[in-house]
């Protein structure tokens, strides 16, 4: 931990521990929005399980052989292969003496644990350098709430450690220990994502995980490659506690709480979970309630006293419960039967489903409704997959309208929609519209990833031949 403390303490950073908390990192200096906090490699990772593999060094999908030994990781070149060679070759080992069944039901999670047993070993024996950042010592440190987890869980860490001890045939292993560290990787590591926050795979950032969690967070986690870089979204002062968020924040309170409880294992006391129970009530009617019986009503309903049906707190107007009650089964058969059409690659059909439970949902559901928003999300990726623009742009403006309520400014995730928005009015020849909404993008995502990676120097492209455009547009104008 000192020699954490002083590798820290140039980068203007610190660590306390607090009764409630734990382990926390602090400011000892002022960061300004945009500006990196810390940035770490992983300690192991692992990419993940999706339908496209994905190269061990570098996750990217393109030009991958498989590793012809042990068939399990991909690699895109000699590179990346070489560069992980000093781990896989033991992992190679341990793979290939396996039957092909074993192998084949080797999840992620499982990899991941058998490279931290090896990283370990590596280290250890000098092969891998040890320094004040990266030893494991930084992993002993992280938190496991072994004492949290339910029989059932424990169980399965029991289970998944016996698998891991299969495959690394080492004598003296553990099995308690592996078990602990299956629970300390539940609530520690982090999904990697590329920079547009599609998941790849999983790493292990030992001191990233010294980072506590808020829903109203000063700090956004991005990742460049398998590299992970803290940024502030708001000026950070001196002597301030670094936050980042570890769930979706587009959601009540109650929904994000539960979410905290179930992973993490604490109630969540931020300023954002602390607004009073009215707020409270107010914010899940909204966000998970019913629409008011009057189109024009912005209201939100709330039960009434004797159960009957669901009262606007605007308008006073009664919805019942029997009418809530049918259109809400009425959604639900139709989401099941629109992902059941995405599941099986039908879009066409998909983007039919989802447009009718959209209906239902803007007779159901609040205007602010974060179900109304998921299904126009859906609607959106499929109308790019059906590579209906016109129709995946409208999609776009319902999206960032909803974003804008249900997210900070600078959030990730506004900055891209705002990118995808240029994109499309771009490509449907609208300049001024792509103008003003890759500006936006630029505005957001500048400080949540930065300005050198080739995704936002691509942004930035864009929005200089978007300008052009529009000034040659506007020398023709005036010749004519
Ligand atoms: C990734 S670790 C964060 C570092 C941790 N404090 C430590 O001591 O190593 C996640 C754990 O930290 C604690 N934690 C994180 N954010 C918290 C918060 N806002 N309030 C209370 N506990 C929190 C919970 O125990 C959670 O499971």
């Amino acid at each position: 931990m000192e020699d954490l403390q002083r590798t820290l303490a140039p980068t203007g950073l610190s660590v306390s521990t607090t009764p409630e908390k734990g382990r926390c990192l602090n400011t000892t200096r002022n960061f300004s929005p945009g500006e990196v906090i810390i940035t770490e490699e992983p300690y192991v990772c692992v990419p993940n399980n999706s339908s496209e593999s994905k190269c061990d060094g570098c996750f990217k999908s393109v030009n991958l052989k498989k590793c012809s030994a042990c068939q399990v990781p991909w690699y895109c070149g000699s590179t990346c292969q070489k560069s992980e060679w000093k781990l896989h070759r033991l992992e190679c080992q341990a793979l290939a003496g396996l039957n092909k069944e074993r192998r084949k039901s080797l999840t992620p999670s499982l990899r991941l644990m058998v490279r931290l047993y090896l990283k370990r070993k590596l280290q250890n024996e000098q092969v891998f350098q040890t320094t004040a950042t990266d030893n494991y010592n930084l992993v002993e440190a992280l938190v496991d709430h072994m004492s949290d987890i339910g029989e059932k869980q424990l169980v399965l860490y029991a289970q998944m450690a016996n698998l891991v001890n299969l495959v690394l045939e080492w004598p003296n292993s553990n099995i308690k220990e592996i078990a602990q560290n299956f629970s300390k990787l539940a609530c520690n590591a982090h999904t990697i994502c590329d920079s547009e926050l599609r998941p790849l795979g999983t790493g292990l950032y030992p001191v990233i995980s010294i980072i506590n969690h808020s829903c109203s967070p000063n700090a956004v986690l991005v990742f460049e490659g398998r590299r992970a870089v803290v940024r502030a979204v708001e000026l950070i002062p001196q002597g301030t506690e670094v936050f980042i968020s570890y769930v979706e924040t587009a959601e009540s309170t109650a929904a994000r709480q539960k979410a905290l409880k179930e992973q993490y294992f604490f109630t969540c006391s931020c300023p954002y979970c602390r607004k009073g129970i009215y707020m409270e009530v107010q914010e899940s009617a909204i966000l998970e309630g019913y629409r008011c019986k009057t189109d024009k009503c912005n209201g939100f309903l709330l039960r009434d006293s004797d159960d009957r049906g669901f009262v606007c707190q605007t308008c006073g107007l009664v919805r019942s419960k029997e009418e809530i009650l049918k259109i809400s089964a009425d959604v639900k058969q139709r989401e099941d039967q629109a992902s059941q059409f995405l599941s099986s690659g039908n879009c066409l059909e998909a983007s039919v489903a989802y447009r009718n439970v959209e209906q239902l949902q803007l007779r159901l559901c609040h205007p602010f409704s974060i179900n109304l928003m998921r299904t126009r999300e859906s609607l959106l990726k499929i109308l790019m997959e059906l590579e209906d623009w016109r129709g995946a742009l409208a999609y776009c403006r319902y999206v960032i309208s909803a974003y804008q309520r249900v997210y900070p400014e600078i959030h990730p995730l506004v900055g891209l929609q705002y990118y995808t928005c240029g994109k499309l009015a771009w490509f449907l020849g609208d300049t001024e519209d792509a103008i003003k909404s890759l500006t936006k993008a630029v505005y957001v995502l500048q400080t949540t990833h930065g300005t050198n990676t080739p995704f936002m120097r691509d942004l930035l492209v864009r929005l200089d031949e978007a300008r052009a455009e529009a000034g040659s547009q506007a020398s023709t104008w005036k010749k004519l």
